[in-house]
């Protein structure tokens, strides 16, 4: 049997996307989804996202890192399925209900309203998230926002000298952040401009991270350090990030579709 998918990109951050509504797609278990993401053996991805039909929204997007791991938010694939769609659309999530419109340089996204509450992190404690008293070497004082998903925001000198493979696994599989934690090391340019490196919790370094431009913003705008309007600048390229009307995190750039291909469940050892 084989089972169609749509390679994408925002940025960079890669995806391996599947539509349950079009044709019969297996049951995704972390352990398949593992097996599709894997650069070697699989089709190779940074998460795979899966499309089902949804009764409260046009569509519910699934999320699974390259770990297998599924979790609630990714800012980059939602532009991505955004770009599918084609149209104006609702997007059920696990981190909430998203939508997206086609717009100028891109997929225009509307990703909700950040949570700073120490136990909506979450965090393991009861703790300031504007600036939390801990540290890593000589990282220290970060901000914590979950924009559906959980980050941490270093601000620091030279976000290019962190050394990342070391420090974000560290700091990713903390005790301190129960659910793990998207780790993200920024240096703040201007009032409007931001520069990013992130490690993704259950993938590693991506060349982008929707939701970390989404929370290294807030977290930015939090501290006064820039306005309500910023460019984050990653590896991969620019995301606008505006901290809008009624406290709704606006996420603007773009997505890319790569390739369509198909793959058969029964090479990864799952009936079709
Ligand atoms: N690794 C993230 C999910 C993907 C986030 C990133 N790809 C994005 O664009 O937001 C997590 O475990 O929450």
């Amino acid at each position: 049997m084989q089972v169609p998918f749509v390679k994408m990109h925002g940025l960079g951050n890669d995806f391996v996307v599947l539509d349950a509504r079009v044709g019969d797609v297996p049951e995704m278990t972390a352990r398949l989804a593992a097996a599709l993401a894997d650069r070697k053996t699989g089709i190779g991805c940074d998460q795979l996202i899966l499309i089902e039909p949804s009764d409260s929204a046009t569509f519910r997007m699934r999320i699974f890192n390259a770990d297998g791991g599924e979790v609630e938010a990714c800012g980059n694939a939602t532009r991505a399925v955004g770009l599918l769609h084609g149209a104006p659309a609702t997007i059920e999530t696990l981190g909430g209900l998203l939508s997206s419109n086609p717009a100028d340089g891109g997929v225009a996204v509307d990703m909700g309203e950040p949570r700073f509450d120490w136990n909506a992190i979450p965090l393991a404690y009861a703790m300031d998230t504007l600036s939390i008293p801990v540290g890593w070497e000589d990282l220290d004082a970060p901000s914590a926002v979950n924009v559906g998903n959980p980050h941490v925001v270093f601000f620091v000198p030279d976000y290019a000298a962190v050394e990342i493979e070391r420090l974000g696994p560290l700091i990713e599989h903390d005790p301190l952040f129960p659910a793990r934690i998207n780790v993200n090391f920024a240096t703040v340019t201007s009032r409007d401009a931001i520069r990013l490196r992130v490690w993704e919790r259950g993938v590693g370094e991506t060349r982008a991270c929707g939701t970390g431009a989404c929370a290294t913003a807030i977290a930015a705008m939090r501290r006064g350090l820039t306005d309500r309007k910023v460019t984050v600048s990653l590896e991969g390229g620019d995301l606008t990030i505006e901290w809008g009307a009624g406290n709704r995190i606006l996420m603007t750039g773009p997505a890319v579709e790569s390739f369509r291909g198909t793959f058969d469940p029964a090479a990864y050892g799952v009936a079709g």
